[in-house]
């Protein structure tokens, strides 16, 4: 059986700004086991980052505590420090370096000799497709190489445990894909990962298991094949409607199941399976609806965490 990497153990965070207490993370428990891939989902705000900073010891909880291999994690900032590579949101605090530096600088510090830091080095950046920018200053490459850069710099050295916060973002499809790439072969080499991102419909492919967090709360943390087995009655119809007569459509919709704005012109329709068909029959007896598109699939991991969000919502909805 493998080990407990990371136990949170009932944590919450509460920031003060000027007179005013935000409660990032409300009493949020949970197990990471050592070479599993844990994706953390939740909207803007939810308290996603602030958990990552709490596992990597920049945030001391208002309550609770987290383990690390079973020790307290800030009382071992050392020994995190050598096993843990974080990848943060924040700006590139090694913007003064040049790409191959920056890389080769990290190794550096993560114990390796020059010449293997520099070595992975040009291979990540000739990986990357940025082999001939190895010169350049981090600012004056794109916010997407910058990101690449960044995330060489989590996976040079090959550390134990991965922590990334939002890899994904600002990259290219084919860039995109790359990352997942690289994740999965540092995880196969024995990696742990634990990785924020809003790219659901990619991190399914990837992630052992699914932490959704809202309003600080962990709202469910299972495996993929799990979390979608609470949504497996439903199937999704996406549709696709005439500029600006979203509404009236929702409002046309709802009697059938659970309807979504997901994006400006389009509705997701959780629908039980029993009822699909009557929806469709629905759907084309009344042609003066403004519907230019449809299309019925299985429900994704993207649909379970609206779901999964949405059932919470209504739960709060009843507790107020
Ligand atoms: N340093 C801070 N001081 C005060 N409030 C903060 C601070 N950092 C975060 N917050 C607040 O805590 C809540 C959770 O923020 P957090 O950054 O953890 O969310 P997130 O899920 O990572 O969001 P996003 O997906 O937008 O990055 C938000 O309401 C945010 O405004």
């Amino acid at each position: 059986m493998s080990r407990t990497a990371y136990e949170a153990r009932g944590i919450s965070q509460v920031y003060k700004k000027g007179k005013q207490r935000v409660r990032a993370n409300d009493d949020i428990s949970l197990t990471v086991g050592e070479g599993e891939i844990l994706g953390v989902l939740g909207p803007n705000g939810a308290g996603k980052s602030t958990l990552i900073k709490q596992l990597v010891g920049q945030l001391k909880p208002t309550e609770g505590e987290v383990l690390f291999f079973g020790r307290d994690v800030l009382q071992q900032t050392r020994t995190v420090a050598e096993y843990v590579a974080y990848f943060s949101q924040e700006p590139h605090v090694l913007s003064v370096l040049r790409a191959h530096e920056a890389l080769a600088f990290t190794g550096r510090l993560r114990g390796m000799d020059a010449r293997e830091a520099s070595r992975q080095a040009h291979e990540l950046l000739a990986r990357f497709g940025m082999a001939d920018m190895e010169n350049k200053f981090l600012k004056q490459l794109s916010g997407g190489q910058k990101r690449l850069v960044g995330i060489g710099t989590a996976l040079i050295g090959n550390s134990p445990v991965l922590i990334l916060d939002e890899p994904t973002n600002e990259l290219d499809p084919k860039n995109r894909r790359l990352v997942w790439q690289m994740i999965q072969e540092h995880n196969r080499a024995g990696a742990t990962v634990i990785l924020v991102t809003h790219n659901v419909l990619e991190a399914e492919q990837v992630v052992d298991r699914v932490a959704v967090i809202n309003h600080g709360r962990l709202l469910a943390i299972d495996s993929v094949a799990k979390l979608k087995r609470q949504v497996d009655q439903r199937l999704k119809f996406m549709i696709t409607v005439e500029v600006g007569r979203r509404e009236e459509t929702e409002t046309a919709l709802r009697p059938w199941g659970i309807v979504q704005e997901a994006g400006e012109n389009r509705l997701r329709v959780l629908v039980d399976k029993r009822n699909a068909g009557e929806l469709l029959d629905f759907i084309i007896r009344h042609t003066e609806l403004p519907i230019e598109e449809y299309a019925v699939t299985p429900p994704s991991l993207e649909d379970v965490y609206f779901h999964i969000d949405e059932a919470s919502a209504v739960r709060e909805a009843m507790n107020a």
